[in-house]
Parts: C-alpha cells; sequence; structure tokens
C-alpha cells in the first residue's frame, strides 16, 4: 500500500519537558498542518520559547514524541529556518549585513567558505524582505525594524520549509511591523511559519492559527474577535482574538 504524505508540519504526541525543577510543558498534544501561519502566544514563562526549542531538536522532550516535517527534529534541522528571541549577534560589532545573512548558511556549509550559491541565496533572501540594497552597509547602521528583517533573511536563507520565528515584532515601530506582516503573508505561499508573539492585535489579520502555551497547549483557527480566549491564557482584557466553532467543541481549558 502506498504511504501517503503528512499533511501535517509539526506533530507532538504527549510531550512534556521540565528543565530542573517543575514541569514547563505538560502532555501536550499538537498538530500544525503545513501551509499554517500560526502564532504561538501565552503569558511569560508559559513555555513558548521551550516549544519552538523542541521543535528545532535542541531540547528533548522527558516522554512523548515529536514530529517535524514528517521526520525527528534533529533530521529535519537544515529544512527549517529559526530567528531566535535574543539575537546572539553583538548589534554593535562591525559586520555587514551580507556577513550576517551568510551565517544562515553555515550548517550547510561543511568546509566553511562561502560558495557563489551560497551568495546568491543570501542576496536572494535579502531581496525578500525588501533589503536588496543593503547588502554592503553595516549591520549596526540599520533601523530595528530593518535589523528584524535581516535575521529573518539570515533565517530564509537555507531555504526552510518551516519558519520559526521567537518575537520577530518586539522593538520595532507599527509601520515596520506592518512591512514584516506583508512580507511573511507572501513568504507564508510556500512555507509553514510558526511565530512568539506578545502582539494578540494583528492575528485576526493575517494568522491562520494561534497556538496557546501555558503548561499545555492548544491550536485554535482565527476568525473573529472574543475575550475569552486571551482571559483564559493571560487572565485579563487585551486586545482580543476569537475562535470559531472548532474551539468550542475542543473546549480550551489549562486542565
Ligand atoms: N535554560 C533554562 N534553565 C532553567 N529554566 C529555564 C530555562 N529556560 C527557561 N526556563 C524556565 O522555563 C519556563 C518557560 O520558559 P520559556 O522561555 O519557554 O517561556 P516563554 O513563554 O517563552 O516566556 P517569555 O514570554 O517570557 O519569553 C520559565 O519558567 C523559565 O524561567
Amino acid at each position: 500500500m502506498v504511504k501517503l504524505k503528512s499533511d501535517n508540519a509539526i506533530i507532538l504526541k504527549n510531550v512534556s519537558f521540565s528543565y530542573n525543577r517543575g514541569l514547563v510543558l505538560d502532555r501536550v498534544n499538537l498538530c500544525v498542518e503545513k501551509g499554517d501561519f500560526a502564532t504561538i502566544v501565552g503569558p511569560n514563562g508559559g513555555g513558548k520559547t521551550t516549544l519552538l526549542k523542541l521543535f528545532l531538536g535542541l531540547l528533548k522532550p522527558d516522554t512523548g514524541t515529536i514530529e517535524v516535517l514528517g521526520t525527528s527534529p534533529e533530521k529535519s534541522r537544515l529544512r527549517v529556518g529559526y530567528m531566535p528571541q535574543h539575537s546572539t549577534l553583538d548589534m554593535h560589532f562591525p559586520v555587514t549585513v551580507m556577513d550576517v545573512v551568510l551565517m544562515g548558511r553555515l550548517g550547510n556549509n561543511f568546509w566553511g567558505r562561502y560558495s557563489t550559491d551560497d551568495r546568491a541565496r543570501a542576496v536572494k533572501a535579502l531581496h525578500e524582505v525588501n533589503l536588496g540594497e543593503h547588502t554592503r552597509h553595516h549591520f549596526s547602521q540599520l533601523s530595528g525594524g530593518q535589523k528584524q528583517r535581516v535575521l529573518i533573511a539570515r533565517a530564509l536563507c537555507s531555504d526552510p520549509e518551516l519558519l520559526l520565528l521567537d518575537e520577530p515584532t518586539s522593538n520595532i515601530d507599527e509601520e515596520s511591523e506592518e512591512a514584516l506582516f506583508t512580507i511573511l503573508t507572501e513568504l507564508n505561499s510556500r512555507m509553514t511559519i510558526l511565530l512568539v508573539s506578545h502582539d494578540i492585535g494583528f492575528t485576526s489579520q493575517v494568522v491562520k492559527s494561534v497556538i496557546c502555551v501555558n503548561r499545555k497547549v492548544n491550536i485554535h483557527p482565527t476568525t473573529t474577535m472574543d475575550g475569552t480566549l486571551i482571559k483564559d491564557i493571560y487572565g485579563g482584557d487585551l486586545k482580543m482574538i476569537r475562535h470559531d466553532h472548532r474551539c468550542s467543541e475542543g473546549g480550551h481549558s489549562n486542565d
């Protein structure tokens, strides 16, 4: 019998994780469909970054299984683009935009030297984030929004099927955020995107699903506006998203 290819980018089955003391993620089951554009939301310390690191294979679950792009997180790593929350890059270090983006090719680069193909991919990635004119500029001279886009280009450089972004909208103004989401919406036509965000407001505009993380994990389609979900996650009233009837069937509990 022919084995059908999975339509899921990520599958977690009964995954629990703790650093040392106390569970951070508790028996998580999650399916993210290929082609989804999902935001990961939840309170501080709820486990969002931990979840991304599990997808990347940087952390291993205590129990349960994780499948990313049909295989283990370790095997899929080169097919996943990642922009970490706090870049380890010293923002004042004298590197050019091109140098930063080329770092995204390091995993593909056995000999430690960049090839013509690496450079062509870096230029293409910079064009995709509308920074094609800035290849020779110093990274430290760019605006906050431009720096975020360079870091996204670095994640795009390996031509990923799955793009994971940890708070790409932190420290950027509203205009830069809008530009960023226009770019991400375009990229979503060819890759699955998961993005950690504290800004719930934009999610109903461009995002297809919301993954709520607070020790437990629930995924919801975004449709119209309602406060219940946000109260559930944050315990307070913020800007809202509403989930459709699929959610009320499944419920949204943290028990
Ligand atoms: N390396 C680590 N060692 C020990 N505990 C950690 C480590 N990293 C995170 N934690 C703890 O695990 C919990 C979840 O952290 P995580 O960074 O995943 O949360 P988060 O939802 O991304 O938070 P934030 O919104 O503040 O970025 C927190 O209580 C945090 O203190």
